[in-house]
C-alpha cells in the first residue's frame, strides 16, 4: 500500500554550504509527487537523505513509524529494503545483461531460488514492456530502455516507496510520454509511495498527486498538484511555466527591484504565460483495464470540482 514519509525542519549543508534547511512535507502514502527545482538547488541531495545515504544536520525523516536519522547503520540497512530507486542512467552494470542486472537486488538481498527469480525478473520485465530482451547488453539498448531496465530492477523486491532521480532526462519528448503513462500505471498496480525530482515541466503538470518547488536554499511550497498549478507565488509561476521573468535568475537570484520590473511588464501583457492559471492540465489517468486504488475516487471529485471542462472520463473506471 506504500508508506508515508514525513519529513520535518530537515536541514543538509556540506561544510558551510548549506543545500536547504527547515524542509517539512509528507509524501502521502500511495501518491505521487514530484520535486521541482531550479539546478543546484539540492533535488538529488534531497532523495539521497531520504533513502539514508546522507546524513542530515538537523531535523526527522519519519518512515514507517521510525526517525532513520537516528538508526545505526545496520537499522538502516533494513529501511532501505522499502525503497527501490530508478537513478538518472539506470545505473546498469555494463557487463550483465539486462536479466542478470535485474536479478541482481534478488540475489544479493534474498534467498530465494533461481526458478522463483526468474518468474519476479520476468514479472517486471513484463511490467515496463521489456520481455524478449533479457539476453540484451546495456550498451546495445537505447536510453529509454535503459530506464526501463533500471525501474524493473528498482521493482524486484517489491518497494513500498520509490524514489525516481530525472527518470525522463536524456530522453524524446515521445518516450517522456511513454515513461509517464508507465510511472501512472504503476503507481496504480503497485499502489507504492512515488517521489519524482524532474526538470520536465509537462511531466510535472501530469503525473503527481503533489507537486514541491526548491529554491533559495528553502521549500517554497509543496501541496497538491491544483494548488502548485494555479499558485500566484512568483516563484512557482516562473518555473512552471519556464519562463525568464521572476526571482529565478541565470546562476541565481535576481534583485527584488529587477524581479518586480519583469514581473509589471509580465502584468502588462508583454508576456503571457504559456498555461494560463486557471487552465488546469488534465492528469495522466492510468491505461485502459488498470483497476485504480481507492484515492482515485477522492482525486477525481476534487479536481472536477475545480475543472469542470476537464470532468475526467472515466474517473471511477
Ligand atoms: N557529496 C557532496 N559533497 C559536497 N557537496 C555536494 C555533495 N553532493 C552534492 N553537493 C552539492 O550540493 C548542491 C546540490 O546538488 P544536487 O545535485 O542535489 O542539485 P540538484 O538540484 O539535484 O541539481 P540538478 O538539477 O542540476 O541535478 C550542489 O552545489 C552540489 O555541488
Amino acid at each position: 500500500m506504500g508508506v508515508e514519509i514525513c519529513v520535518e525542519g530537515l536541514t543538509k549543508s556540506f561544510g558551510h554550504q548549506v543545500i536547504w534547511q527547515d524542509v517539512s512535507l509528507t509524501l502521502p502514502a500511495g501518491e505521487v509527487s514530484v520535486m521541482l527545482g531550479p539546478s543546484g538547488t539540492g533535488k538529488s541531495v534531497f532523495l539521497k537523505t531520504l533513502v539514508g545515504l546522507l546524513k542530515p544536520d538537523r531535523g526527522s525523516i519519519r518512515i514507517a513509524g521510525q526517525d532513520i536519522t537516528k538508526l545505526r547503520e545496520h537499522d538502516l540497512y533494513e529501511v532501505r529494503k522499502l525503497f527501490g530507486v530508478l537513478f538518472q542512467d539506470g545505473a546498469l552494470f555494463g557487463s550483465m545483461n539486462l536479466y542478470d542486472n535485474i536479478a541482481f537486488p534478488l540475489r544479493e538481498h534474498t534467498r530465494k531460488s533461481e526458478s522463483e527469480i526468474r518468474r519476479i525478473v520476468l514479472e517486471k520485465m513484463d511490467m515496463v514492456g521489456l520481455i524478449g530482451a533479457e539476453e540484451k547488453l546495456p550498451g546495445e539498448i537505447s536510453g529509454g530502455m535503459r530506464k526501463r531496465a533500471g525501474l524493473a530492477r528498482a521493482l524486484v523486491l517489491d518497494p513500498e516507496i520509490i524514489l525516481f532521480d530525472e527518470p525522463d532526462s536524456g530522453l524524446d519528448p515521445v518516450r517522456v510520454a511513454y515513461l509517464n503513462q508507465l510511472i501512472v500505471d504503476l503507481n496504480a498496480q503497485i499502489d507504492a509511495t512515488f517521489l519524482i525530482v524532474t526538470h520536465d515541466i509537462a511531466s510535472a503538470r501530469q503525473v503527481p498527486d503533489n507537486i514541491g518547488l526548491l529554491f533559495r536554499r528553502e521549500l517554497v511550497m509543496f501541496g497538491p498538484r491544483e494548488k502548485l498549478l494555479t499558485s500566484d507565488e512568483p516563484v512557482v509561476r516562473q518555473f512552471l511555466n519556464g519562463r525568464m521573468q521572476g526571482p529565478i535568475g541565470m546562476a541565481e537570484e535576481k534583485d527584488a527591484a529587477q524581479v518586480e520590473q519583469e514581473l509589471a511588464q509580465l502584468g502588462n501583457g508583454a508576456h503571457a504565460d504559456s498555461v494560463s492559471r486557471t487552465e488546469m492540465t488534465p492528469r495522466l489517468l492510468p491505461g485502459p483495464g488498470i483497476t485504480r486504488p481507492p484515492r482515485w475516487q477522492a482525486i477525481a471529485r476534487r479536481e472536477a470540482e475545480l475543472h469542470p471542462v476537464h470532468a475526467w472520463k472515466g474517473a471511477g473506471a
